[in-house]
């Protein structure tokens, strides 16, 4: 018990629980790195004590005083937020979220089910009769503050998202500009919900198309990106006048839950925002089977996405669903190399390769194949890994031990069938979760590694002969999130890119993301568009008013002699 502080700066005391929780140094982080592979809901542990329930143990000077000025930031929350209330859950038990990088234990959160699910629900559809009121001008104002409040907040919530995820500092940072800009476009745009008049066939109707808000929306989100997979979702569902019920992922819920919090700073009501997490599957199945949740929307596995969509069938919901992806990046020959190299690097190492949208498979013309690989290899040689807040580290930890084990898998298998690992290839000397930069060669499409969303640091190089091989072997597969092209070839630019069964092509681009521009895949990639007017759409009705009260205009007096043709 000794060792167990607070970041208050006094001890807990009188918690039993607590004690098995805070063994020795080793043990804790030995049971913590194995709790990470377990499903969060068989972590539900009763409640170390009443308060406070964030802990830090035995974390070094540099995460203590993070994780202090975090806590008297007052932006940091370690309780579920339903209809406006931080709430425990209802048996009083929790789960522990760790840091990656360490496996040290930073909060103990309360481990919600069905029964807060539903409270969740209610509450939200409760304030959804309010908040669609509100004049979208009103509810622009209100989004404009959050984003504000993010944004003044912006360094404090990169910190927290690297202390829980893993990524370095600067990307973190980059994140909740990234995030945020979800936010403030959703403000613009919440005063452009148009609708439309279309001329009527009868001269005494009028035919208006409303758009109207979707109603109660249940919001799942990975731990890939804790804050911008929400905000993605979050802002266009309150822009529209949709009230939600948020999900993030249980490895990193404290940022959607310090963004909970600054959405109740910027005057967004109790209810209009609620978070729930803990029993993934109980907390999906509440979502699922209430009439009220008229909506759902998903960022996360393609498994997890198929049970979701089906499980909406009962209930007929709307379903955005955001998937894993398998993306090609193609280098043709007469791709200006620096340009390639730069774009590749990007896309395959960012947020150390658990992006949906990172290279899966890096596909080289024969032409240009050997002077590639020679500058692809040299520049990965020069990254470094370390714990996020290290200074000149551009490669984190991996988020768990199943996340490395699955990157394993997949190298063993292409080795196994011929596949040459040409640098890395294990884990990093570091420890924990951390897995070397690895480059592999004479890898074929057929192999896991190339078929398989590998999310982890891992450049699978293939070689092709023609662009129609190119084309051919981007889209032999079941997945069409993003792909990218690397040519001088204007032509070859506009071919290729067409020719791609993708929702996002990057032309000599490796970073494709951005909150103006719909992001969404095709084929089992998903359904629907995040960001820009489209995204708006996903959280938007169509409302036809046909309207025959026009007849006074025409003739106060005027019978209702003629009908729509199909009705005679
Ligand atoms: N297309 C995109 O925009 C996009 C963006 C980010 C991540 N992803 C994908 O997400 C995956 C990685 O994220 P992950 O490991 O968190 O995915 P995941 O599918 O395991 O989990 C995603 C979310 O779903 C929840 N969940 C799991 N089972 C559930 C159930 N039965 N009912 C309700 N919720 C449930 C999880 O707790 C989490 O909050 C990758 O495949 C990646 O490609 C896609
Ligand atoms: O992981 C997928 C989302 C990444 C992004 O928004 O660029």
């Amino acid at each position: 018990m000794g060792l167990t502080r607070s970041i208050f700066g006094f001890a807990s005391n009188g918690c039993s629980t607590a004690r098995i929780l805070s063994s020795s140094s080793s043990s804790s982080t030995l049971f913590n790195r194995f709790t990470r592979l377990s499903p969060p809901a068989h972590r539900c542990l009763p409640t170390p004590c009443r308060s406070p329930s964030f802990f830090i143990r035995q974390i070094n000077m540099q995460a203590q005083s993070i994780a202090a000025r975090l806590s008297s930031s007052g932006i940091l929350q370690t309780k579920g937020l339903i209809g406006g209330n931080w709430t425990d859950a209802h048996d009083g038990k929790t789960f522990e979220v760790s840091n990656p990088a360490t496996g040290e234990v930073i909060a103990n959160i309360p481990c919600m089910g069905g029964k807060e699910t539903n409270d969740a629900i209610t509450s939200a559809y409760d304030a959804f009769n309010s908040w669609k009121k509100l004049t979208a001008a009103d509810r622009s104002k209100r989004l404009r503050k959050w984003y504000d409040l993010i944004m003044a907040h912006k360094e404090e919530l990169g910190q927290l998202i690297t202390l829980e995820q893993g990524k370095p500092l600067k990307e973190a940072i980059g994140e909740v500009s990234y995030g945020a800009g979800f936010i403030e476009f959703a403000a613009e745009e919440a005063k452009r919900v148009y609708g439309d008049i279309i001329p009527s066939p009868l001269p005494d109707r009028r035919l208006f198309v409303l758009k109207q808000p979707v109603g109660v929306v249940g919001a799942i989100t990975p731990w890939n990106f804790p804050l911008a997979m929400i905000t993605r979702k979050v802002g266009p569902a309150l822009a529209c006048g949709c009230t939600v019920v948020i999900k993030p992922s249980e490895l990193t819920p404290l940022t959607a839950l310090a963004a909970a919090q600054l959405s109740l700073e910027a005057g967004i009501p109790p209810g209009v925002v609620n978070v729930v997490m803990g029993n993934a599957s109980g907390i999906g199945e509440a979502l699922l089977n209430s009439p009220k949740v008229r909506k759902i929307t998903f960022t996360g596995s393609t498994a997890v996405g198929k049970k979701l969509m089906a499980g909406s069938a009962e209930t007929v919901k709307k379903v955005s669903l955001e998937l894993g992806g398998n993306a090609p990046c193609i280098v043709f020959d007469d791709a200006d190399l620096e340009v390639a190299l730069k774009g590749t690097l990007a896309t395959k190492f960012r947020n150390s390769g658990q992006t949906c949208v990172c290279a899966n498979r890096i596909l080289v013309q024969e032409g240009i194949y050997s002077k590639f690989a020679d500058s692809f290899l040299k520049a990965v040689q020069d990254m470094k890994v370390g714990e996020g807040f290290g200074e000149g580290v551009v490669q984190g930890p991996l988020i768990n031990e199943a996340a490395v084990q699955k990157v394993e898998t997949l190298i063993q298998d292409a080795v196994s069938k011929g596949a040459k690992v040409v640098l890395g290839g294990k884990r990093h000397s570091l420890g924990m979760t951390f897995y070397e930069p690895t480059v592999i060669t004479d890898v074929k499409n057929e192999m896991r590694i190339s078929t398989e969303e590998v999310f982890g640091p891992v450049a699978p190089l293939l070689k092709f002969k023609t662009e129609e091989e190119a084309i051919h072997m981007a889209n032999d597969t079941n997945a069409g999130l993003a792909a990218y092209i690397f040519t001088t070839n204007v032509q070859r630019s506009w071919r290729v890119s067409e020719a791609l069964e993708y929702g996002i092509v990057g032309v000599n681009e490796g970073l494709v993301s951005t909150e103006v521009a719909p992001f969404g895949g095709v084929k089992q990639s998903g359904l629907g568009r995040e960001g820009s007017k489209y995204g708006m759409d996903e959280y938007l009705e169509v409302h036809l008013d046909l309207n025959f009260a026009t007849q006074y205009l025409v003739n106060p007096t005027h019978k209702n002699e003629q009908s729509l043709h199909w009705q005679i």
